[in-house]
C-alpha cells in the first residue's frame, strides 16, 4: 500500500494511494491515514497518488499557467503583488527570495546576490473583503484563465479538507475535527514559472538556486510539479535530496503552523528548488509548478490539536495569537460593538495586529506596525472606493494598546503626526487645491493631512512612566519575584523599576538600592523545551479599526504574562530590547508630553485607563519604599496630577484581584474583573467623545463588503 517515493540519506518520503482514504473501507482508510500521519511525522513530506485530479485536468491547468507566463512582462506587471497581507498578484523575477533568514538587511543582501530565478502569480480566496485578486485581462490565449484557476483553487480546497481529515483519523481524533478550520478556504494558489536558464549561471554563482531553502509557513502545501525536477528536501543529516517528479502525484508537505499546532508531532521540513539533475545541454529548460498553500481560516483561534500532547505540561505552545483582549479578542469586538451603537453614522471595525510581530527593538516594531496599519487602511479605503484617501480619508483610526502596546500605539501616532505640519488656526483656502499642495501646504486643516488618520490613542494599563514599585517589590506574590529578579540582573534593565522607584520616593540616588532579586528557579527540562523556539511573544497588538468613515485601534498586550512569569531568563532576554524602552526615563516622559501636544494641537485623543486594586487587595510591604495601602496599588507608575503634561489617566478598579500583575492581566476578562463593564463604558465614551466631530457629522454609514 505504501512505497518509497524518496529514500536517501536518512530521508524517507512515502508514496501513498489517497484513493484508499477517499473511497476505501474503514480499514483501508485507517491504514492510509496512519501512513499519511507517519509521513508527516518522519520527514514532513509525502507523495499522494490516486487523487481526484485527472491527468487531463492537471495538464489543462499547467497549460493555462504556461499561457499566463507567456504574457509580456509589462502586462503581468499591471496586476502585480502589492502587500503581504493581501498576498495576491504577480511577482516578477527577483522580487521574492525564499529563505529562512529573518533579518531584513541580510535578506536583501542575499536577494541582491542570488535572486530566486522564478516568477509567480498568487491567487487568494476570491471574494475576501478588501483583498481582490489581481487578474490579467482575458484576451487571446488567456480567455477562461480565471475560471480555470478558481476551479483549481476549489478542487485544492477540497483536497486540503480531505488531507486534514486523514491527519485527524491518524491522530485518533474526530475525523471532522479540522473541518471547522478548513471550510473558509483561506488558501493561496501559486503558479510558478522557473524560466529557462543557462547552465553557466549556476556554475558562476555557487549559491544560485531557483527557490532558496525555506520551510512553508501554513498548515500544508499541495505541490504539483512538472516533469523537469529540481525540488530538493533536506534530510535529517542536512543533505538536500532530490524529490523527483512522479507522474500524476502531488507532493504534500507540512508547514510551520501545522508543526506548532501539532505540538511538533509533525515536521515542517526545509526544501528548495535547484537546477534539474544534470543534462548535457547548455540551457536548463523552464520548469513549471503549482503550489497550493493551505491555512486554517484566518479568523480561527489556534491551540494544540488534541492527542498531540499527553498532559497539560507537555503542551509546548500557547494557544492563539490574539488573546490579550480576551481569548478571541472579545474585548476589542465588544468595544467595537459599543462604539458602533453610539456612532451610527459610521461603520466600526476591530482589527487585531498579530502578536508575533511585537518583538525586538521598539522602533523596528513601530515601523512594522506602521506599515501594517497603512496597508490595512489602504485596503479599507480601496474597499470603500474612496477617491483620494490621502487627501480626504474616509477611515479614522483609534489605536488601542494594552500594556506595552500602548507605547507602540503612541509612538506610531507621534511618528505619523510628525510628518504633518502643525496647523495654523486660520485655514488657507488653497489647501485643498490638489494633493501635492495639501501635502506640503503650510496652513491646512489638521484632518486633511495625516495618513492614516489617527483619531485617538487609547492605552490600557500602559506603563508610560514605568512600572510601579509595588509590582517589583518582594512581597506576598512569591513566584513573580523570580522574573523581577531576573530583570534586575540584566544590565540596563535594572533601571526600569528603580528609576521609577527613585522618582516615586523622591530619591534620585544611585544604583546602590537595586533589588537583589532572586534568580529564577532552575528550569525544568520541560520548561526549557517550552521556551525554545516556541515563538510566543510577550505582547500583541490589537486594533479596533473602523472603515469608510470609521475607527480603528491598535494596541498590544500584556508584557508580563502570568504563565511566563516563572520562566525567567529566556523570557526576559527574548524581549529584552523591547522592554528595555522602559528603562529610558527621559524618553518615557517626552513621549507622554508629545501625546499631550498631539491632543491639544491636532485633536488626537489620548488616555490611559490604568488598573488599581480594590477591595480584595491588602496593604503591601514594599522594600525600601514603605507600605503601599491596598487600594493605592497600581501596575503603572502614576503621574503627578498634572494633566497638562501627562494627559488623561483614568483608573480602572479591580475589586477581585489581589495583586497588580493579576489585575493587569485580567483587565479584559469579565470573570476576573468585576470592573469590566465600567471599563468598556469608559473606553467607549472616550472614543465617542474623540470621534464626534465634523468628519463624523458629515459621514453616512456605507456598506463595506
Ligand atoms: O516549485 C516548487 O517545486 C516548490 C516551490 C516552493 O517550495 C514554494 O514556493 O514554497
Ligand atoms: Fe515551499
Amino acid at each position: 500500500m505504501e512505497e518509497a517515493a524518496v529514500k536517501s540519506d536518512g530521508l524517507y518520503i512515502p508514496l501513498i494511494d489517497f484513493s484508499q482514504f477517499l473511497n476505501g473501507n474503514p480499514e483501508q482508510r485507517k491504514q492510509t491515514a496512519d501512513a499519511i500521519l507517519r509521513g508527516f511525522q518522519t520527514s514532513g513530506f509525502i507523495y499522494l497518488k490516486g487523487l481526484p485530479v485527472t491527468s487531463e485536468y492537471r495538464k489543462h491547468v499547467f497549460e493555462t499557467s504556461a499561457k499566463y507566463f507567456r504574457l509580456p512582462i509589462e502586462t503581468k506587471m499591471s496586476h502585480c503583488w502589492t502587500t503581504p497581507e493581501a498576498n495576491r498578484g504577480y511577482s516578477a523575477p527577483g522580487r521574492e527570495k525564499n529563505t529562512d533568514l529573518t533579518d531584513v538587511d541580510a535578506i536583501k543582501k542575499l536577494r541582491d546576490a542570488v535572486p530566486d530565478l522564478k516568477e509567480s502569480l498568487e491567487i487568494g480566496r476570491e471574494g475576501e473583503p478588501g483583498r481582490p485578486n489581481h487578474w490579467p485581462d482575458e484576451e487571446g490565449e488567456l480567455v477562461g484563465f480565471k475560471e480555470t484557476m478558481l476551479g483549481f483553487h476549489e478542487k485544492c480546497k477540497n483536497l486540503h479538507i480531505e488531507v486534514m481529515r486523514a491527519i485527524a483519523v491518524g491522530l485518533g481524533i474526530e475525523e471532522s475535527w479540522f473541518d471547522k478550520y478548513t471550510d473558509v478556504g483561506d488558501n493561496t494558489l501559486r503558479l510558478l514559472h522557473y524560466p529557462e536558464v543557462k547552465r553557466d549561471v549556476f556554475k558562476i554563482n555557487p549559491g544560485q538556486v531557483r527557490t532558496g531553502a525555506h520551510s512553508d509557513y501554513g498548515s500544508i502545501t499541495l505541490l504539483f510539479q512538472d516533469s523537469q525536477g529540481g525540488l530538493q528536501v533536506q534530510s535529517p543529516t542536512g543533505v538536500f535530496v532530490d524529490a523527483a517528479p512522479i507522474e500524476d502525484t502531488c507532493v504534500v508537505n507540512a508547514g510551520d503552523l501545522l508543526a506548532r499546532w501539532s505540538n511538533d508531532n509533525i515536521k515542517s521540513t526545509i526544501h528548495r528548488v535547484v537546477e534539474p539533475p544534470s543534462r548535457p545541454d547548455d540551457v536548463y529548460p523552464a520548469r513549471y509548478s503549482i503550489a497550493y498553500f493551505c491555512n486554517p481560516n484566518f479568523k480561527d483561534y489556534i491551540e494544540a490539536i488534541p492527542n498531540t500532547y499527553a498532559t497539560e505540561q507537555d503542551r509546548k505552545y500557547e494557544g492563539g495569537d490574539d488573546n490579550t483582549f480576551g481569548e478571541k479578542s472579545e474585548f476589542a469586538l465588544h468595544l467595537a460593538a459599543l462604539v458602533s451603537a453610539a456612532l451610527p453614522k459610521v461603520s466600526v471595525r476591530a482589527i487585531t495586529y498579530p502578536q508575533y510581530e511585537t518583538r525586538g527593538d521598539l522602533h523596528e516594531c513601530v515601523g512594522r506596525f506602521r506599515d501594517w496599519l497603512l496597508n490595512r487602511v489602504i485596503d479599507l479605503e480601496v474597499a470603500a472606493g474612496t477617491p483620494s484617501p490621502t487627501v480626504e480619508p474616509s477611515v479614522r483610526t483609534i489605536l488601542i494598546g494594552h500594556s506595552m502596546g500602548g507605547i507602540v500605539a503612541a509612538e506610531t501616532a507621534i511618528g505619523i503626526a510628525s510628518e504633518v505640519p502643525v496647523p495654523h488656526t486660520s485655514k488657507s483656502k488653497a489647501s485643498h487645491r490638489d494633493s501635492l499642495t495639501v501635502l506640503v501646504g503650510e496652513s491646512v486643516g489638521p484632518t486633511s493631512l495625516m495618513f492614516p488618520y489617527i483619531q485617538g490613542v487609547l492605552a490600557f494599563d500602559t506603563p508610560f512612566l514605568g512600572i510601579s514599585p509595588g509590582v517589583v517589590a518582594h512581597g506576598a506574590e512569591g513566584h513573580y519575584n523570580s522574573v523581577n529578579g531576573a530583570l534586575a540582573q540584566l544590565n540596563g534593565l535594572s533601571t526600569i523599576f528603580w528609576n521609577n522607584y527613585n522618582q516615586a520616593s523622591g530619591n534620585t540616588g544611585g544604583s546602590s538600592k537595586k533589588p537583589t532579586g532572586a534568580l529564577p528557579a532552575p528550569e525544568t527540562p520541560q520548561e526549557k523545551k517550552k521556551q525554545s523556539g516556541s515563538g510566543w511573544g510577550w505582547g500583541q497588538i490589537a486594533m479596533v479599526a473602523g472603515a469608510a468613515g470609521a475607527l480603528a485601534a491598535g494596541g498590544a498586550a500584556a508584557y508580563m504574562n502570568r504563565e511566563h512569569l516563572t520562566s525567567g531568563w529566556t523570557w526576559v532576554s527574548s524581549h529584552l530590547e523591547f522592554v528595555g524602552c522602559l528603562a529610558r526615563g527621559t524618553e518615557l516622559r517626552e513621549r507622554l508630553a508629545k501625546m499631550v501636544k498631539l491632543d491639544r494641537q491636532m485633536g488626537v485623543g489620548f488616555a490611559n485607563l490604568y488598573t488599581r486594586l480594590g477591595k480584595a487587595a491588602s496593604a503591601k510591604e514594599v522594600s525600601m519604599v514603605g507600605t503601599v495601602v491596598g487600594n493605592d496599588r497600581t501596575f503603572c507608575n502614576l503621574p503627578e496630577k498634572d494633566k497638562r503634561t501627562t494627559g488623561l489617566w483614568m483608573e480602572a478598579i479591580n475589586d477581585k484581584s489581589k495583586d497588580e500583575i493579576g489585575a493587569h492581566m485580567a483587565m479584559f476578562e469579565p470573570k476576573d474583573n468585576p470592573g469590566y463593564r465600567k471599563l468598556s463604558e469608559d473606553a467607549k465614551n472616550l472614543i465617542v467623545r474623540w470621534s464626534k466631530n465634523e468628519w463624523y457629522e458629515s459621514s453616512g454609514r456605507r456598506a463595506i463588503q
